[in-house]
Order: C-alpha cells, then structure tokens, then sequence
C-alpha cells in the first residue's frame, strides 16, 4: 500500500512539489520561482511552458530528495494560483500567450464596461463576483480580441482555456497525445463565467465576454473518487499515479487548516492575502465588498461555500521595498528594519499597485505613501508596509463579520509573510484578535494532498484530517482600544487619498 500523497502547488511566484504523510507531515519538498514578466505597467506575465518545466523539475526532484517512486504515492492533488489565464492549442500544446496573472490590470477597460452596460448585478448575482480586471473571464476576452488567430482556433475548438490546474493536469495526463481537460468548482468559481449553484458554465455569462463554450474544460469535483486521470510513465513521476484532487490555491489553504465548518476561517499571507470563511453549504451573498466563492466539492457531497477578501498587494510590498527600493536585501530583513522604530511615525502605506480588491473594488486606486515628515526613515517605511498588510486584513475582516454575522475569535494565519514575527504581532493588535499559526505552515499544499487523498481513501474524513492540525505560535493582542482605534481611522484617511487616481474610462 503506497504511504504517501503528492502535491503541486503551482503558485504566483513559484511552484513546489511536497509529499505528505498519513499524519500529513511533510516528507519532501522542491521549489523553483518563475519569471514575472512585466511588459508594462499593470500587466503581469508568466511562461506557461516555462511554469510546465518547472512544475516537471521539482516532482523528479523532490521524488528523488524523498527516495521515492511513483508506487509509494497513492495519489497526486494539484493546487494553483487562481485566475491566471493560460489558452493553448490542443494539437500542438503550444500557447498562444503568455498566461495572463490574476494581477494584471490591462482588462480595466472590459471590466469598467461591463458594469457601465448594466451587467455588473448579474455577474454578482450568477458568479458571486464584482467585474473586475482580477477575475479570468475578461483576460481570455482580451486573448481572443488581441492574439492573432485565437478566435477561430477557440471556434473550431484548437484553442483552448484553463487555470494553471488545468494547463498541468492536460500535460500531466499526456499532453498532444490524450491529455484530460478538465477543472473544479472552486477554480471555476473564479472566472466570473460559471453558475455558483449549478456549479455549470453559464450561456449568458460567457455571452458577455464572448466566450465560445468549447475553449472551456469540464468542470468536475474537487476531490475526484474516479480520479481527473493518472499520470504517464513517461512523465517527471515515471509511473502511473491517479490525479484525484484539485483546489484553487486558497480554497486549499482553507482545507489544510482544517476549516470544515461554518464559521472557521483562515488568512493566508503570499504575494497578496486571502481570507476565506467558511459558510458552509448556504450561499451567503457579500454585501460588503466580499467575494462569494466554492470552498470545496468533495465527490458528490453537497457544495461548501465561502466568502473571501481577497487583497492584491501585501507580501509583493515587501519584495518592491526590496526590489524597487533597495531599502532591504531580503525579506526577513523587513522585520528588523521595522524594529529599529516602536511606531510608524505617523507614516501609512497603501500599496494600491494593482488597485484595490476587496472590500473596495476600485481599479482607479493607485499606491500612495502619507503622512510623511522630515523625521521619517526607512524603518518607518518598513514598519508601515508590515502595518498595511495588517490594516488591509483588518478591512475584510469586518466586512465578513457585517456579512455572516460571525466574530472572529481567533484567525488561523499561514504562508510566507507569517514568518515575520513582528508583523504577526500588530496583526493582532490591529484585529484586537489572537492570531494562530499551526506546525504545518504549507497549508496550500497540504489541502491539495487532503483532497486527493480523501478521494482513494487515504483518509476516510475530515475528522480524521482535523486531528492532524496542531497549533506552532500565538500571538495575543498587546494594544488598548485607544490605539487601535485611532491607527484603523488614519489607515481608512490614508485608503481615501489613494481613489479616483487613474482614469479607467
Ligand atoms: N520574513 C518575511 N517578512 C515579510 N514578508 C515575507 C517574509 N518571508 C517571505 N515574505 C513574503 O512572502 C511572500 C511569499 O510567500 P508565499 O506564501 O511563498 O507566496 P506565494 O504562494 O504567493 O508565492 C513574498 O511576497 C515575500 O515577500
Ligand atoms: O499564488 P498565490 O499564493 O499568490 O495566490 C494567488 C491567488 O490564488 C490569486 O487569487
């Protein structure tokens, strides 16, 4: 009996290989970053090929880092960046484009039109989702208004659209010669082209953008008992190993936290951060500013939704005070640089690069530091960035509570910004709630391998999964209600100055 599961986190700035445990420890992990290619300012890029050699690289070598075959995995679950929009040909396997990132901003245009012919409530009603640059639909629109040949390759069915699941599961399954095109709900979920109760790509929607129903893969569970496929011996496994499970990269965080009921909710801190709460099978309609999206479908069990704040910028702000500014040489220094100082010295950062998403939606948001003075330095530059991923949390954090009439007691937080001590710290004085962050940080990959192997057996429920959760650090909020307060209505000043900024018409 194989005694492990696999994983591929395909993610914004990297992809890792991670192999678990029946106990859902990790057994091995590679990783390799991509190039972000950034043609011009607001568009975001990425290789699709360059993402499918990466992915092929870190399973051989994180199989062979384990000492491990393709026999000791009883499944393989795939979880990925969300939105980013890849169309290829299926009989060469070649993409048209680069994949357009979840990021990118170049569809403002189509999304500021949407809503000014009136279709904005039906897509918030239908999909779950405000239009929106951030979202796929309207980046495989620009894809088929813009790339030579797409149009009528999409028509006589050669041109085809997935997430990054879906572009690996193709190329994992055999690629020009019998690969499987297919995704979940919670990926679909994203593209504001799906039905959120049929779980069905809706005709009126892809109308709007449109989109010929034939580019689009089918849509199947998220935890997959027949399997989505099995890998080819002749891939980076070198054996047969059913692909089970499929998550979008959030709502799998939201699984390897264990957050299987109503009310559990969970913050992830990457490139930008996601919240997500889990309203279980009731679709609760935001109406603050929040997304309404799939959280999982295991198998033919009924579907669990969520609500989502979504945030564009957070951790991506620690890498511009390193790359753009030069103010830190990597990012764990942001920490002691933002320790030089008890404060921020007056100094608020709202790093509305991409504009804001929740709860905000305005893609006519530009950054903007405030409340500079001849006293300020680097270290309060450093502080306010930390505080204005703390303060963005803390913005969906009420919005949720308004919507789902839930309190937060204490947020569950992972990825690669909880490292950073100092700014767990102020996320739990701005929250004024107990922030938690378990042994297993590698959420992400960890709900993926959750969900495949759920569907052979590996783990016969989620019971059985919550046992595997065990908290590593907690931090308890140190400030008085004086601060807290007086710190949020400066950051909403500081949010204020950053509107109306560019001109989407
Ligand atoms: N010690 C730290 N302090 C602040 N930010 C950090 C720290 N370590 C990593 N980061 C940030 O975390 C992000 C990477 O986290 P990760 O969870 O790997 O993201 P993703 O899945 O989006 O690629 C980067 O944006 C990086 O700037
Ligand atoms: O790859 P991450 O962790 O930055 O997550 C990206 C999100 O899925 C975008 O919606």
């Amino acid at each position: 009996m194989a005694e492990y599961v696999g994983a591929v986190d395909q993610g914004t700035t990297s992809t890792r290989f991670m192999i678990f445990d029946h106990g859902g420890n990790e057994v091995a992990r590679h990783q390799l970053e991509h190039e972000q290619i950034l043609p011009q300012a607001g568009w975001v890029e990425h290789d699709p090929v360059e993402i499918w050699e990466r992915t092929r690289s870190v399973i051989e070598t994180g199989l062979g880092k384990a000492k491990l075959t393709a026999e000791d995995l009883c499944a393989l679950g795939i979880t990925n960046q969300r939105e980013t929009t890849v169309v290829w040909n299926r009989r060469t396997g070649r993409p048209y484009y680069n994949a357009i990132v979840w990021q990118d901003t170049r569809t403002d245009r189509i999304a500021s039109k949407l809503e000014r012919d009136g279709h904005g409530d039906l897509i918030r009603e239908r999909a779950g989702l405000p239009p929106a640059t951030y979202f796929s639909g309207g980046k495989i629109q620009w894809i088929l208004e813009n790339v030579d040949g797409v149009r009528e390759a999409a028509e006589a069915g050669d041109a085809i659209f997935g997430n990054t699941d879906s572009w690996l599961i193709w190329n994992l399954t055999g690629g020009t010669d019998g690969g499987v095109h297919v995704t979940e709900p919670t990926n679909a979920s994203r593209t504001m082209l799906m039905d959120l109760e049929t779980l069905q790509w809706d005709d009126e929607l892809l109308a709007l953008f449109d989109i010929p129903r034939q580019m689009l893969p089918e849509i199947r569970s998220s935890s997959e008992p027949g399997g989505y496929g099995t890998t080819r011996a002749n891939g980076p496994l070198r054996g047969e190993v059913p692909l089970t499970g499929i998550l979008g990269d959030q709502q799998a965080a939201t699984v390897g936290q264990v957050c299987f009921a109503p009310g559990e909710a969970k913050n992830t801190y990457g490139t930008g951060n996601f919240m997500l709460l889990n309203t279980g099978t009731e679709l609760v309609r935001s109406k603050s500013g929040l997304l309404t999206t799939v959280c999982y479908k295991f198998g033919d069990q009924d579907t669990v939704y969520a609500l989502e704040g979504s945030i564009a910028v957070t951790g991506s702000a620690v890498q511009w005070l390193r790359d753009q500014l030069g103010i830190i040489s990597g990012a764990a220094q942001s920490e002691s640089l933002a320790r030089q100082v008890d404060d921020n010295g007056g100094v608020y950062f709202v790093p509305a690069f991409s504009g804001l998403f929740a709860p905000y939606w305005r893609s006519d948001a530009r950054g903007a530091i405030v409340g500079l003075s001849r006293f300020n330095t680097n270290a309060h530059l450093a502080r306010a960035t930390l505080e204005s991923i703390c303060y963005q949390s803390r913005d969906v954090a009420e919005a949720m509570e308004k919507d789902s009439g839930v309190t937060l007691e204490v947020l569950k937080v992972d990825g690669g910004v909880t490292a950073n001590e100092l700014c767990m710290q102020i996320q739990a004085d701005v929250l004024g709630v107990e922030v938690s962050r378990p042994v297993v940080a590698e959420t992400t990959a960890l709900g993926a391998a959750y969900a495949a192997g759920l569907a052979v057996g590996f783990w016969n429920n989620t019971d059985e999964l919550r046992e595997n959760w065990n908290e590593a650090r907690r931090w308890s909020p140190q400030w008085d209600e004086e601060r807290r307060q007086a710190g949020y209505t400066q950051w909403k000043k500081a949010v204020e100055r950053t509107l109306d900024w560019v001109d989407v018409e």
